[in-house]
């Protein structure tokens, strides 16, 4: 297996920040397959202005064409990612399965077409950043799916989180045109997606992933290539296992403390000081002990998330008890209205009066 990372930047994507990256959006050949052209800084050790300066030094002189890029969805990821890309002066063209949701990116500077086929027939790159297997093959499949509009020289980045056979089912309908595929979900949830700092777990075509390596630095601080597609969809899956499973717990930590008379604030405060300590605790518990679960990471995702790791896990004979019980928490919040909430709001399914 292939696996390449690129260091992460310490910095946060400010608006001012955004401000000095704009017209900073690489210009590369439109062509794929070939020896990547250009090289992009390693371990930039400084700031955001400095990850904006790089890209211009890099690509800013090359007088090479622009690559023109789509992008499909734009839900909670989808739209700030776009936007990103938007203002750091990329030629970006927009599609949403709902209409509305185009129209902040158009006020932004981005074109519009009315079906992921246009999109992808009017771009270099396009990105899809869809809900779920389902929606991932319906846009690239369906009729005026995205596959109808590829090409030898195109490239197609699927950065929404699937299982790796829908993720191959996709790769190898996009290959039959001739263009190139990477799956790239991503790690990090709606504040990285809106700051610059996702981490993109890639799998496929190497030549995709070169090119399209200056767009992922734009909307994330670091990237890995995991080798053949699947391994990127296999990571992200194993990854929001635990994290599903790491809300599962800590949900019964806060419940059981106020049960035998401890603050639950205090609970966050000590774990966030200790070994056990993630940043999700400390961003997600002062809420939850409100019961308040403003949306990041819709609680549906989550569970879906934990649905496809259980079956990745399973199809490996891979024993995953405690994965199993989370998703059964989760599944429970869902079936009381709870899946457009934040997934922190599993924490309802362990209190009793959703239990009865
Ligand atoms: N939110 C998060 O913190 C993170 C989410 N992810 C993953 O990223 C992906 C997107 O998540 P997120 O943005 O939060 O989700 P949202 O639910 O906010 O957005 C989902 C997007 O998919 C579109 N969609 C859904 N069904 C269809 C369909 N049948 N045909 C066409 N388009 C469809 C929606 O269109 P419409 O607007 O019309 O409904 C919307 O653009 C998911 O796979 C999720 O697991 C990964 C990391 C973090
Ligand atoms: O998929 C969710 C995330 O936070 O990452």
């Amino acid at each position: 297996m292939t696996f390449f990372v690129r260091g992460t930047y310490p910095h946060n994507l400010s608006s001012t920040a955004m401000a000095m990256s704009s017209s900073f959006c690489p210009r590369l050949p439109v062509q794929f397959g070939t020896k990547p052209i250009f090289h992009i800084p390693t371990k930039p050790s400084f700031s955001l202005s400095f990850k904006a300066l790089s890209v211009q030094a890099s690509y800013g002189s090359s007088g090479k064409e622009e690559l023109r890029v789509g992008f499909l969805g734009l839900g909670i990821m989808g739209a700030p990612m776009a936007q990103n890309l938007i203002k750091s002066g990329c030629d970006v063209t927009v599609w949403n399965r709902t209409k509305s949701k185009c129209e902040p990116l158009i006020n932004l500077g981005a074109k519009y077409q009315s079906s992921p086929q246009e999109v992808a027939a009017s771009c270099d790159v396009t990105f899809a950043m869809l809900a779920d297997p389902n929606s991932a093959l319906d846009v690239a499949f369906g009729e005026n799916g995205a596959a109808n509009g590829m090409a030898p020289g195109k490239g197609y980045v699927d950065v929404s989180t699937v299982d790796d056979t829908t993720s191959k089912l996709i790769s190898a309908r996009i290959k039959d045109t001739g263009a190139s595929f990477l799956e790239a979900p991503v790690s990090g949830s709606k504040k990285p997606a809106e700051d610059g700092q996702l981490i993109f777990l890639t799998a496929g075509d190497k030549s995709l992933y070169e090119t399209v390596a200056p767009f992922l630095d734009i909307m994330g601080k670091s990237r890995f290539y995991l080798g053949d597609v699947g391994n990127g969809a296999a990571m992200k899956l194993v990854v929001n296992m635990i994290m599903g499973s790491m809300m599962a717990a800590f949900s019964e930590g806060l419940l059981l403390s106020e049960k035998v008379g401890l603050d639950p604030n205090v609970v966050v405060e000590v774990v966030s000081q200790g070994a056990i300590n993630a940043p999700m605790y400390k961003m997600k518990g002062p809420s939850m002990i409100k019961s308040q679960y403003p949306t990041a990471f819709p609680l549906k995702h989550q569970q879906k998330d934990l649905r496809l790791a259980l079956s990745l896990a399973e199809s490996v004979s891979q024993s995953t008890p405690i994965a199993a019980a989370a998703n059964e928490l989760y599944k429970v919040a869902k079936s009381h209205g709870l899946s457009d909430q934040d997934f922190s709001a599993v924490i309802e399914a362990l209190k009793a009066k959703l239990q009865q």
